[in-house]
């Protein structure tokens, strides 16, 4: 996240951390609860990694520094990509991670709610982005997740900043038109959480942009509840 401060313990209940044993393990990407055996994420996250062994998913944790060989995973028992995804530019970036044992919610480890598909025209004003990722272009996954508040931005504006690209239409975009508060890589497949009504809401999943908080370039995110159909009939 660049721009973003520190969350505070259970802030984000939702949040996991999902890390990749390859040669050495580390955090790849970020992902949310939304039931308690499956887990949502980016497809570009785990294509070419689609092995469920490798993955170890990490939920109530604040700091990375607090994963170490003794600490609490949950095991991947099937990864579930849509099978339209290519790359994320393109759109269709979503995955469902199924975890081998449902886990059991504490006040540190919750689902978050889905938007429901008449919900795809609501106007959300209070949206954040969360993660460990990158706070600058050329930087490294952070200890601390961090949050920051991120403004919706209208389809027809977004594919004005992106000219050379079409912007799908399942995909919503958030930022500033002067940078400076955005999600960047070691982000993707976090939530993009919006409060509505005294409810979170799983609006967003961090997807991809150019570069990270640069002006007139915003994040773009896969529109949740354009999948609430694919995410029941895969989860169902
Ligand atoms: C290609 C690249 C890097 O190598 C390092 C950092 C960023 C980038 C990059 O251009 N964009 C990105 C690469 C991977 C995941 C990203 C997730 C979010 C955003 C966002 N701005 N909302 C940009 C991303």
């Amino acid at each position: 996240i660049v721009g973003g401060t520190d969350s505070s313990p259970g802030e984000w209940p939702w949040q996991v951390s999902l890390h990749a044993r390859l040669s050495r393990q580390r955090h790849l990407c970020g992902g949310s609860i939304i039931s308690n055996q499956w887990i949502l994420t980016a497809a570009h996250c785990v294509t070419s990694l689609e092995n469920p062994n490798i993955w170890r998913i990490y939920a109530g944790i604040l700091r990375q520094s607090e994963i170490n060989e003794d600490t609490p995973f949950f095991k991947v028992e099937e990864i579930i990509v849509h099978s339209q995804y290519k790359h994320a530019q393109i759109g269709y970036d979503i995955a469902l991670m199924k975890l081998a044992k449902p886990m059991n919610f504490t006040d540190l480890q919750l689902p978050i709610c889905l938007p429901s598909k008449e919900d795809t025209d609501v106007f959300y004003t209070d949206c954040w982005v969360i993660g460990w990722g990158y706070r600058k272009e050329k930087g490294r996954v952070q200890d601390i997740l961090q949050k920051a508040p991120v403004p919706f931005m209208s389809k027809e504006e977004c594919q004005a900043r992106y000219r050379r690209r079409r912007i799908g239409d399942k995909v919503i975009c958030a930022g500033y038109d002067e940078g400076g508060r955005d999600a960047c890589k070691g982000d993707s497949g976090g939530p993009l959480s919006c409060r509505h009504e005294e409810v979170w809401y799983l609006v967003g999943i961090t997807s991809w942009g150019e570069g990270c908080a640069r002006p007139r370039q915003p994040g773009v995110y896969t529109k949740v509840a354009d999948y609430s159909d694919w995410i029941l009939e895969k989860t169902t």
